[in-house]
Formats: structure tokens, sequence, C-alpha cells
């Protein structure tokens, strides 16, 4: 689609004459006589860049060129004037204006202006999307899981096949449909995302298929949706299952014929996009239950990639927390910190529900609190959170699949292995903390283990420990346990 310039000037012939020149060098000219014209066709129409005279009668251009500021701050406005003193043309950079010609304005000259404003324009968004994203793109991992999604990435990439993405939050499922994009022949065309359960229902029609001015309350201005903005480009419909059944049936229109209307429009607009869309729902089961359309299904599985949940991918443990432990620490301008042993079987052995972005989120607390230069098994232990049934774990074992419980907690307790001590064999004395430091430690890992298994229910927690509440209690205020406040401790704190 060429880009669209809109002129203002009140003078006809410099109008016309500039009209030819745009429309000649390949842009989609609009013309306005008037500043108030000028200011609809703005708030009515997607422009690209708006080339202004800054001397007209009733408005004036500056006074416009504020008003249009307001209204799309990032829109490249280039100001024109005959009468060009410094003073205007500082006031009119203040106000936002992107350059300033004089009159008689030489073709060549304004030319390069403009190219220049809209190269500055497509650079500042793409800069934004990559701050946005930085860090986003690499993905790490090179078990057989990892292996088997690279491997399907780089044969359904090149093509224009439709990708359905499945996986539960937080495992990737964004990370490889932007892999999908890059290694495309779109991925010098916009990359957009629209997260399908962020945004009221009422919205999404306007979200995906742009608005007319006034087409609702609120409607200030036209808008591109995101099917016009990935023109050329890729569509990631983000957690697909939760759109509206109304909804899907449009999607369906656009899927099959190309074409959409903004709401409150009547003109037909071609769109060419790839879609891919991900869930963390069973698309199968939305269907039988009528909550998700079959003949959409079909339309966006066409490619089906499952991103495996990190509990089931542990080989790839070692290689995110290495990566994500390197770049928090140059992102929080600290010198490398490495994992211990210990530290790295205490991380190997949670189950992260959370996923990948879980991970990451720990890693990176690592690295803000840890004292370093390398990570201690306490340190990690004292990191990871023990508050939904998962049970802290045992210290010293090896990382590997056979060293990390499943998700779901055990019937009863796992047996405890105090801090420092491990499973026979690999028993090594502490020096740094005396016998009673040592016993206190695994009373406290004692109690929190507990604690955590019960989710905080501290009667369960002390009957399974046949332990008097009251009892339980004092341990807890000894020991410096915090807790939360399911239960409160009997009236004068002893049982
Ligand atoms: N293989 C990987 N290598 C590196 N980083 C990863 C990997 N997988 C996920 N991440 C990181 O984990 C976080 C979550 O990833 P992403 O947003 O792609 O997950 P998602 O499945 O789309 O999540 P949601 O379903 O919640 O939208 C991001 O910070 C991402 O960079």
């Amino acid at each position: 689609m060429p880009a669209s310039v809109l002129i203002v000037d009140d003078e006809k012939n410099i109008l016309l004459t500039l009209q030819t020149s745009l429309q000649l060098a390949g842009y989609h000219v609009e013309l306005a006589a008037n500043g108030q014209v000028a200011l609809d066709v703005v708030s009515a129409r997607p422009v690209d860049a708006v080339l202004m005279d800054v001397k007209m009668p009733d408005m004036d251009g500056l006074t416009v060129l504020a008003r249009v500021m307001e209204l799309k701050p990032e829109l490249p406005v280039i100001m024109m004037s005959g009468h060009g003193t410094i003073d205007t043309a500082v006031k009119a950079t203040q106000l936002g204006a992107r350059d300033f010609l004089e009159k008689p304005i030489a073709r060549d000259r304004l030319l390069v202006a403009l190219r220049n404003a809209l190269k500055h324009q497509a650079a500042m968004e793409e800069l934004r999307a990559l701050r946005a994203e930085l860090g986003r793109y690499d993905m790490v991992g090179s078990g057989p899981a990892m292996q088997r999604i690279f491997s399907l990435i780089q044969r359904t990439a090149p093509s224009e096949g439709r990708v359905l993405i499945t996986g539960e939050n937080g495992t990737g499922k964004e990370l490889i449909a932007r892999a999908l994009h890059q290694h495309s022949r779109r991925k010098s065309a916009p990359f957009v995302k629209l997260n399908c359960a962020a945004v009221p229902h009422e919205l999404i029609e306007s979200e995906l298929f742009g608005h007319e001015k006034g087409a609702f309350t609120g409607a200030v201005s036209v808008r591109r949706g995101k099917f016009e903005l990935a023109h050329e480009g890729t569509l990631f419909l983000d957690e697909i299952g939760d759109m509206p059944q109304a909804m899907q049936t449009k999607l369906l229109r656009v899927l099959q014929e190309g074409e959409l209307e903004r709401v409150g429009g009547t003109e037909t607009l071609k769109v060419d996009v790839r879609v891919i869309a991900a869930t963390n729902k069973n698309l199968e089961k939305e269907i039988e239950a009528g909550r998700f359309r079959e003949d959409l299904y079909y339309r966006v599985n066409v490619v089906q990639i499952h991103s495996p949940p990190l509990r089931e991918r542990r080989e790839d443990l070692p290689a995110l927390i290495d990566t994500f432990l390197q770049e928090a620490c140059t992102r929080n301008g600290r010198r490398p910190l490495s994992l211990s042993p210990e530290a790295l079987s205490v991380m190997a052995s949670y189950s992260y529900p959370g996923n990948v972005r879980e991970l990451r989120n720990l890693v990176e607390r690592l690295a803000i609190l840890c004292e370093g230069p390398v990570v201690t098994g306490a340190e990690a232990q004292e990191l990871l959170p023990r508050a939904k049934g998962t049970p802290p774990a045992a210290s010293s074992e090896a990382v590997g699949a056979s060293a990390m419980p499943s998700a779901r907690p055990p019937p009863l307790p796992a047996p405890l292995i105090p801090s420092g001590a491990g499973a026979a064999g690999g028993f090594r004395p502490r020096v740094d903390r005396t016998f009673r430091e040592q016993v206190e430690d695994a009373e406290r890992e004692i109690l929190q283990h507990t604690l955590a298994y019960t989710q905080d229910n501290v009667t369960e927690a002390a009957r399974l420990l046949d332990l008097e509440r009251g009892h339980f209690y004092k341990k807890l205020k000894a020991l410096g346990i915090k807790r939360g406040e399911k239960d409160q401790p009997p009236a004068g704190g002893e049982g």
C-alpha cells in the first residue's frame, strides 16, 4: 500500500503542484484547503504524513499542528512557509513538527524530507517493537522436545500454512510464533499480536478490524485494526480459545475471503495476512462443549506445534538457567553469577507450574538478591515458592529427570533430608553451622515442608507431625517461620 500524505494549504495552485509531484513519486495524496478540513481528515482516515503551510486564514498552521499532535502524536508533520523565520521554525519543531521547508519548495528537497520523515517513523515503530520484545526472540534448549519444535519451525515457517501452537502458559508459544515469522518471507513486514483473552469482548472486533470515526462512543478518530496493521505480515492471535463466539464467525470470514470492513465502515478492505494462533486450552474439548467453532478450528489448525511444559523437558533447565542468569546479571549491572551444583539441583527439583516464564522470573530474583559470585543451595532454596503444595527440594541430588518430583504433591510429605545432608553417599559435613543450628535448620525445613504440603493449614500440619497445635505455633515462632493467615493461633498462643 502506498504511503498516504495529506497536503494542507489555502493556495489552490500550490496544493495541485505538490499533489502532482507526490503522486508521480508514488504517494497517495489527500488535499485540505484549510486547517479544519485537515483535522477532519486526520481524525477520519489513516494518513502516514502531513505537509502543511504555516500561514493560513482562520486557523494558522501552528495551531493546526498542535491539534494534530494531540490527535496523533506519532504522525510526522512537515511544515512549509514562504515567510519562514527562525522563530516559526523553532516553534513548529517544539510543537512536534518533523521538518520545516521554505517556499518555494524544490521538488527534490520535498521528496527527501518526506522520505526521511516516513523512514524515521518506521524506524521509531520498529524500535518501539524491538524494545518491547527485547530478549524474547532467542529460543534456548537442545533436548528432544525443543529439537522437534525447531524442526517444525524450520519446515513450517517458509510456507503460508496457518499454525496453531498449543501448550500451557509460559511455555514459549509466543517465541515460537515470532520464530515462524522471522523465518518466513514475511519477515520484513510487521508481526502483530492480539491477546484475545486480554481484550474486553465488546472491543475485540474493533481491535481486530479497526473502526471508523464515530462508530461507537469513544471512537474519536479512525483506527486501523490488527489485521490491517499486519498486512503482508503475520497476525498472532494469542489465547484464541477465549475469542467470543460472535467474533469466531467474523474471523472465519476473514480467513476464508481475506476481506474485512472496519467497525462502522462500508468499504471492504483486502488484507494479506498469515495467521498464527495459540491456545492453552484443549480446543477439541471446547468444540465438544460448543464453545469453539469446528470450522474455525480446521482453518487455524493446518499445522500444530505443541510446546510441552518445562517439567516435561527438564534437560533444558541448565541451559535456560544459565542464559537467563547471564542476561539478568547484565541487565542489573552485576558481574556474572554462577550456580553451585547444590543450587542447580535445588532449581532442578522444582516443578515450575508457570513454566519458562516463572523460571525466568526466579532467576532474575536470584541475580538481584544473591551475594555471589556463586549462588548457594540455600539461596536457591530460599527463593523457590513453597506455598502451593510443592515440597522444597532435597538439596544435593543430581540434576536430571529422576531428581525432579512431579508437580502434584505426594500423598504424604516426602522424607526430609536436612540442608547440607544428601542422600546416601552424598553427605557432606557442614563446618559453617553448629550442631544445634543444623538441628534447627532441619526442624525449620520439616515445618515449612509440611505447611507447604497442607497449604498453610496449621491444624492439619500439626496433626501430620503428631504435635500439639500450640506447640507447633511455638516452634514456628522460635524458628522465625512466617506464614499466611489461614487460621489463627489458639488464644494464649499455646496448647
Ligand atoms: N525456549 C526458550 N528459550 C528462552 N526463553 C524462553 C523459552 N521459552 C520461553 N521463554 C521465555 O519465557 C517467557 C514466556 O514465553 P512466551 O511468552 O513465549 O510464552 P507463552 O506460552 O506465549 O505464554 P502465554 O501463554 O502466557 O502467553 C518469555 O520471557 C520467553 O522469552
